[in-house]
């Protein structure tokens, strides 16, 4: 076996573990001229005035460059006292800081400054609720290098793209949290090199605390995981109890979660150029999907929203509710993020209401003109993306308690949703519906014996649309994990049977270092182990029947050093939860290969919602089949000869693509699954003219001449798209080589559906189009195109289903004698 190593220049030697430190394959010129920097002004000690700037929102990263951003993360850390505390060392510190920095992409949002954001808003809200006293310095430590760590190289493409692309890192994480569980991997794996390793003085109890909370923190960032993690803190928020282990993990993923989404928080001149590049980042994904054929991404195509419209949604619906249920346990926050935040809706509100008129008052126009002409659109920024105005001085209103505060009536307050748009319709759904609804996957974030009506709080999400699955999973006894991993299984056998090469390895070990490649796997089951809690300690009493074993627990902190020993549980908390795993609709709305779509497209009749009549035209006298058919007709069919039962291939397709025929409504259903023939895959199944009020950073930029350099560029320059920078590119898949994309070889140029590929082959040797006279049933019967046309569509399909084979394993489907 030749293993070939990826290693710094720097490291080499330095370490026996990793062999391959945490690399960084496009290492830029300019990360060593930022470390020089960085290390020439690293032992300055910050003046009081930038000190007392940096602990508040209206701090703007922009105004310092690479390596003063650097310098500010260490002071982070000297102010809380940690490096102190923890006996960490300042060289590790600056160090890891600098790798950290490294392993961002420079993607317009998701980039090193969006972390150093979010690391000083929870810095800032830390000195302002005094989390040091309340969580203690341990607690502190976790949330500020989570925040650190928690977008680690994003590749500027969101989950949504990554499931539906089916990327390397949704194949890896089985769609479970893709990025935060790849951003939460690359944090170790920086962790792992000893000059990086800033918790190398630490015990080993201490060191599984810490990692246990980093991958918790890190991976409750996952807007898929919103509405859950809301819910259950607003249950806990009035009886919380700082010495309830469970109570404090909540707060600590709810503190994350806010820092995360905070930037409206920020005064508008430093929030508005965030929102620009989100914007960017967005269009410029939804402009990808669009391109590959993927589903778009509703609240990301710059046809179907605007800027304002974008923002009185997320921040009514998913920011605003977040913080203030932090606020009622937090009230210090009020002033600091909650109010600021709801003159922020308060101004969007008001210009999405002036750009409603606008548009209404021109359409009007244009109808009432004869020439026509005007476009009913606002003029666009420089950018393209916003139209540039003010937000005001916040009105008395929006000082005050607004209508945010109830949030049964914000739905009415918020002027451009249209009715139902709670209920994740696609072009008004939140970021959270549809991440929800792509996820598939719900994961309880506490225990399973957790009452249902515990999430009836939660406003109308998926999870309500979804069974949850901890009934399933108590109720069927040892049925559980059948139910659950099947239903995982089957899910991913589906695409990997069929899918395309897109994915691109992200794993710099698979190829070069076998053991990481079973790290790897263990990973994904370490993550899951943390991700539906079964690391936390239980007793055989907490075993709730049928929820599974608790695995034994990350965390024994039985020795831990009684100052630093973390609060523990005090309950019973268990168990991994998947919940609601089945839903989201029919199966075709997720599957978005070639063969899935055309398939659903030929059945399927969008105007209700039903089959069309023609396609479940199928012969009653074959008694072999057609157990899965709705509506039979009768007759067989015989127009070219394939009598090489094409209901059994139906049969079989449906159940390869995860849904079937549902008798009674005739639609297609997702709830078949079965596993896939390949033996590979299955082993690895696993307005206005407004102004926001003056908070303004009045930092003296004094320190270095480069600090009064301020770099207003969006950060925009090549994408990394799925591609982790940790990848050697000779071990990337080129998604146009060999066989090709699948998905990609049925689309027209104009991208396209080729919907009718198989109808029109037929035709070619079939009858001309308009009336068919078929002989069969005894007496001549007339059909019409539609129906000739899908009895050949099947007939078709049936051909080319013979010539399928894995990806994997080359194996052809099984003869429809044998399914
Ligand atoms: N529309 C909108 N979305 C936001 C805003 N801030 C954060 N988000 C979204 O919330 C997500 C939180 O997780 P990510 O950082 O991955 O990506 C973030 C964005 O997609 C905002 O101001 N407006
Ligand atoms: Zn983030």
């Amino acid at each position: 076996m030749v293993i070939i190593l990826y290693g710094f220049d720097k490291y080499e030697g330095l370490s026996r573990r990793p062999e391959t430190p945490p690399h960084r394959k496009s290492s830029l010129p300019k990360h060593s001229e930022v470390k020089k920097r960085f290390l020439e002004i690293c032992d300055n000690t910050l003046p009081d005035e930038i000190k007392a700037a940096l602990r508040l929102p209206a701090f703007d990263s922009y105004e310092w460059d690479d390596a003063d951003v650097i310098h500010l993360m260490q002071t982070m850390f000297m102010e809380l006292g940690l490096i102190d505390k923890f006996n960490i060392p300042i060289e590790t510190l600056r160090e890891w800081l600098y790798e950290v920095y490294k392993h961002y992409n420079e993607v317009p949002f998701h980039n090193f400054r969006h972390c150093f954001c979010v690391a000083q808003m929870m810095y800032a809200i830390t000195q302002q609720a005094n989390l040091i006293e309340s969580l203690g310095e341990l607690e502190v430590l976790i949330l500020l290098v989570s925040c650190i760590c928690h977008d680690l190289d994003h590749p500027g493409y969101n989950n949504i793209y990554q499931i539906n692309a089916r990327t390397e890192l949704a194949l890896r994480y089985n769609d479970i949290s893709p990025l935060e569980n790849h951003h939460c991997s690359i944090a170790f794996r920086l962790l792992e090199h000893p000059d990086c390793n800033i918790f190398r003085n630490f015990n080993r109890e201490t060191f599984n605390f810490i990692r246990e909370g980093i991958i918790r923190c890190i991976l409750a960032t996952d807007m898929a995981r919103h509405n859950e993690i809301l819910t259950q803190f607003k249950e806990v928020v009035p009886i919380f109890d700082y010495s309830n282990r469970s109570h404090v993990n909540l707060l600590c993923m709810v503190l994350i979660k806010v820092a995360d989404i905070s930037n409206e928080a920020r005064p508008m001149d430093v929030a508005e150029p965030w929102l620009d590049r989100l914007l960017q980042e967005f269009f410029a994904q939804s402009a990808a999907e669009k391109s590959e054929g993927l589903p778009v991404t509703p609240f990301m195509d710059p046809d179907k929203v605007s800027k304002p419209g974008s923002q009185v949604r997320f921040i009514g619906l998913v920011l605003l509710p977040l913080f203030e249920a932090l606020g009622e346990l937090l009230p210090d926050l009020i002033d600091l993020i909650i109010i600021p935040v709801r003159v922020a809706l308060d101004y969007y509100k008001k210009l999405n209401d002036a750009q409603t008129r606008s548009r209404k008052s021109l359409a009007e126009n244009t109808e009432n003109s004869s020439d026509g002409g005007g476009s009913p659109s606002l003029p666009r920024s420089q950018s393209g993306i916003s139209v540039r105005s003010r937000r005001s001085i916040p009105s008395q209103k929006s000082a005050s308690r607004t209508s945010v505060d109830e949030p049964t009536c914000l739905a009415a307050e918020l002027h451009d949703l249209p009715e139902g748009s709670e209920s994740g319709d696609s072009e008004t759904a939140t970021e959270v519906d549809v991440a929800e609804k792509t996820s598939k996957f719900k994961v309880d974030t506490e225990c399973c014996n957790r009452s249902k009506s515990s999430h009836s709080a939660s406003r109308k999400s998926s999870r309500e649309k979804r069974p949850s699955m901890i009934s399933e999973m108590c109720s069927s006894g040892s049925g559980r994990m059948r139910n659950s991993y099947g239903n995982i299984h089957g899910y991913h056998t589906n695409r990997c049977h069929f899918g395309s090469n897109r994915a691109v390895s992200l794993d710099q070990y698979s190829t070069s270092n076998n053991r990481r490649l079973s790290d790897g796997l263990q990973q994904v089951i370490s993550d899951s182990n943390v991700f539906y809690n079964r690391h936390v300690r239980c007793s055989e009493n907490d075993v709730v029947p049928g929820c599974g074993p608790c695995s034994g627990g990350v965390i024994n902190n039985a020795n831990m050093a009684a100052n630093d020993k973390p609060k523990m549980p005090e309950g019973s908390a268990l168990a991994s939860i998947l919940s609601g795993g089945g839903g989201g609709g029919n199966g075709v709305a997720y599957g978005d290969d070639t063969l899935n779509m055309n398939l659903a497209n030929a059945l399927y009749d969008s105007s209700n919602s039903n089959l069309r009549q023609a396609s479940v035209t199928i012969p009653t006298n074959n008694k072999t089949s057609g157990n899965n058919s709705s509506n039979g007709g009768n007759g067989s069919c015989s127009q070219n000869g394939t009598s090489k039962s094409w209901k059994q291939r139906f049969k079989q397709i449906t159940e390869m693509f995860s849904f079937g025929f549902e008798k009674t409504n005739k639609r297609f259903n997702s709830a078949s699954v079965r596993s896939s023939p390949c033996s590979i895959r299955n082993n690895n199944a696993t307005g206005a003219d407004l102004q926001k009020p003056g908070i303004c950073c009045t930092i003296s930029n004094n320190m270095s001449p480069s600090l009064l350099k301020r770099n207003p560029d969006l950060v925009n320059s090549g994408r990394n798209r799925a591609y982790s920078l940790d990848v050697p590119p000779r071990n990337r898949y080129s998604s146009s080589s060999g066989g090709g994309d699948s998905r990609k070889s049925s689309r027209n140029e104009d991208n396209s559906i080729n919907r009718h590929d198989p109808f029109a082959e037929d035709n070619n040797s079939g009858p001309s189009p308009g009336q068919y006279v078929v002989g069969f049933g005894g007496a001549g019967e007339t059909r019409t195109t539609a129906e000739m046309a899908t009895t050949s569509f099947w007939s078709t399909l049936s051909d080319r289903l013979s010539n399928f084979a894995c990806k994997c394993c080359e194996q052809k489907l099984p003869d429809p004698e044998n399914v």
